[in-house]
């Protein structure tokens, strides 16, 4: 194969990449019996999705789960069924006070990637098969849309909207990450009126060009305790606003929403 067209193949896998993800099932194995290369790309689409354990049918048991993100032994979470909330992430070991719990939908950033989309003006700022960064008028977009489909019920958003404040205090720089399609742990976490028991930092490595936002234990978290952090102020009154059931005494008894 000529170099020329090694290079189309490789650009053609990396579009593929893009876009199959956002494709049903069906229409998934449709497009995997039209050739060599899509098949390729939609098996590993495939295989992510099964990875995936909101999928899984029967909520009756808990799902373990290796976190092995962090460095040194890997905190032990579960997925576990929480009936009205949906899905929740659990402790399935004791975490000490400031301990890493997980990282909110960490990506491998390729910024090969990154740049062209950016280039492109696209509304996607990153793709991968464990979240994608969007820019701020993509997430407003999307929160609308995540916003009317939950006040119909059985559909769970996680859109993460994270605010960097600047040293000036005067400017502060927007992220957000949507792990809705696809995700890792952290977007089982549910809200917590309280504030929960996690606190999420925002880690700055030297040559990232994103921040990652990572979940650490605000206290002492026992073995099956529920992880929860809070989402921010919920907007009372507000249209389309999802009832709370933290369950939390200061409950008050609204989901925040985020569409700033
Ligand atoms: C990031 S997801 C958390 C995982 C989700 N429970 C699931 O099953 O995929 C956020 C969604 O979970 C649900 N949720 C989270 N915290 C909740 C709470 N305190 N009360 C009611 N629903 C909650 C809402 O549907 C929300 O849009």
């Amino acid at each position: 194969m000529y170099h020329g067209q090694r290079r189309r193949r490789r650009l053609l896998v990396e579009a593929f990449h893009l876009f199959l993800p956002y494709l049903t099932a069906s229409e998934l194995a449709a497009v995997a019996a039209t050739c060599l290369a899509l098949r390729a790309v939609s098996r590993s689409i495939d295989a992510a999705r099964w990875l995936d354990a909101s999928r899984a049918k029967g909520p009756s048991h808990p799902i373990p789960f290796l976190n092995r993100s962090s460095p040194g032994p890997p905190p032990l979470v579960k997925i576990v069924w929480c009936g009205r909330k949906g899905w929740g992430l659990f402790a399935d070991q004791r975490n000490e006070d400031g301990q890493f719990v997980c990282e909110y939908a960490g990506w491998d950033l390729d910024r090969r990637v990154f740049l062209r989309l950016w280039i492109l003006g696209s509304t996607l700022v990153w793709n991968g098969v464990t979240g994608e960064v969007i820019t701020t008028c993509e997430a407003r977009r999307r929160q609308a849309k995540y916003d009317e489909l939950s006040s119909k019920g059985g559909f769970a958003s996680a859109l993460l909207v994270i605010r960097e404040h600047l040293p000036s205090g005067t400017a502060c720089l927007r992220m957000n990450i949507d792990a809705t399609k696809a995700g890792n742990v952290a977007r089982f976490i549910n809200h917590s009126c309280d504030g929960g028991n996690l606190s999420a930092e925002i880690i700055r490595e030297a040559g990232d060009l994103l921040p990652r936002v990572c979940f650490f234990a605000s206290r002492g978290i026992d073995k099956d305790e529920e992880l929860t952090f809070s989402y921010g102020e919920a907007r009372v009154g507000s249209k389309g606003v999802l009832p709370c059931l933290c369950g939390s005494p200061c409950c008050l008894g609204a989901l925040p929403s985020e569409n700033t």
